[in-house]
């Protein structure tokens, strides 16, 4: 006759078969963790063993950090409650800084990015009549842009030896390519997406961290410096600021790649500046590139050339920062109380005589 067991009994009885179950099955768990997470059991702890000291080659980095930022700089707090600008947008609906005078403090800014020791590219095409911009672009460039950083410009022309020779600062060097020419400006200007991604791939990935495409036809008059480096960033066209979006002169055309139907639209953004890290000028130039030669294979050509596939890319794919038309001036307009400093800035040009074709 089979004991009958209290419940008490039960479990006293049972405990070590209860133990070992419990056992296996933790040592079931564990073998399908290690397995499936390609751990292996020698390696756990130094999963769970805390690592109290960082590596010293980090240590010393924040130690640095610390003495040339914390300690040395002084510059007043800033204040929760007040916005540096009341009369202008500082912030785009996705967060991205507008840069206009008065939004940053310098002295920070070169605080973060100097000791980065950041290589900053710039190209600049000077293709037919337009190398006699470069010499004014570059004296220019000099006094004002990005002073006291790394910068490698990149001058494409068509007549390398048309090139002046400008002293450059400490740490700037001037690459040469030489390029064709091509028989319409709409053309030179266009082709500038393709020839800028051809040379980031053969070398500007290796050669620069960020990298700024700019017009040739300007001078800089103030200022232009780190507060403009981040990932992508686009300059605010001069010229249409303060329009509504059906105003802005974007390719209306459905059968353009560069198509914005008329309720779409967040700025309207010059061509003459693109900015941001490597990788990012890349993909922009890239899809530019790509669209633009579709275009040319159902015979259309965007409205404002490249600049038109620039602000279809800048629609889709947002600017992490945005420069004010502060940082891209034109100089057939008078200065506005808005702009309180007129950093770089179209050269009045008689284009019937400067391009090749009318
Ligand atoms: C201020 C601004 O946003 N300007 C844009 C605007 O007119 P722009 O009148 O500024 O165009 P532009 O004549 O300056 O041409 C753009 C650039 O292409 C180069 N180039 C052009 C012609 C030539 O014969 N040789 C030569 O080297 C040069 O670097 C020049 O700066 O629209 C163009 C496209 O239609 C470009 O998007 C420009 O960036
Ligand atoms: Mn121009």
């Amino acid at each position: 006759m089979a004991q009958q067991l209290s419940p008490g009994t039960m479990l006293k009885k049972g405990r070590p078969c209860l133990v070992f179950g419990f056992t296996v099955t933790v040592g079931m768990f564990t073998a399908v963790y290690v397995f499936h997470s390609n751990r292996t059991l020698v390696s756990v702890p130094k999963y769970t063993t805390p690592n109290p000291e960082p590596a010293p080659i980090q240590r010393e980095e924040v130690a640095v950090r610390i003495d040339s930022y914390s300690t040395s700089l002084r510059y007043p707090q800033p204040k929760s409650l007040m916005s540096p600008r009341s009369d202008v947008m500082t912030v785009t609906p996705w967060l991205a800084p507008v840069v206009w005078d008065g939004t940053f403090d310098s002295s920070i800014i070169d605080s973060l990015y100097q000791p980065q020791n950041l290589r900053i590219g710039t190209t600049v095409f000077a293709i037919g009549k337009y190398t006699r911009f470069i010499k004014g672009f570059l004296e220019t460039a000099e006094k004002h842009f990005l002073v006291g950083y790394k910068v490698n410009y990149y001058i494409f022309t068509d007549k390398p030896e048309d090139v002046p020779s400008v002293a450059l600062g400490p740490q700037r060097n001037l690459s040469v390519i030489t390029v064709s020419k091509f028989f319409r400006w709409q053309e030179i200007s266009m082709r500038r997406m393709e020839r800028i991604l051809n040379t980031i791939e053969e070398r500007l990935l290796k050669e620069v961290d960020y990298l700024y495409c700019l017009d040739v036809d300007m001078l800089f008059h103030n200022h232009w410096g780190a507060e403009v480096l981040s990932t992508l960033v686009a300059a605010i066209h001069p010229g249409y600021y303060k329009n509504p979006r059906e105003e802005f002169p974007y390719e209306r055309r459905p059968a353009s790649q560069a198509y914005v139907p008329w309720d779409q639209g967040d700025f309207y953004y010059a061509g003459a500046m693109i900015g941001g890290l490597i990788e990012n000028v890349r993909a922009l130039t890239r899809t530019c590139h790509q669209a633009i030669l579709i275009d040319k294979q159902n015979n259309i050509e965007a409205a404002w050339q490249e600049e038109s596939h620039l602000n279809k890319y800048f629609l889709q794919h947002k600017p992490t920062k945005l420069l004010s038309p502060e940082y891209l001036w034109d100089d057939t307009k008078p200065k506005l109380p808005e702009i309180h400093f007129i950093r770089f800035s179209t050269v009045l040009k008689n284009y019937a005589e400067v391009r090749e074709n009318v």
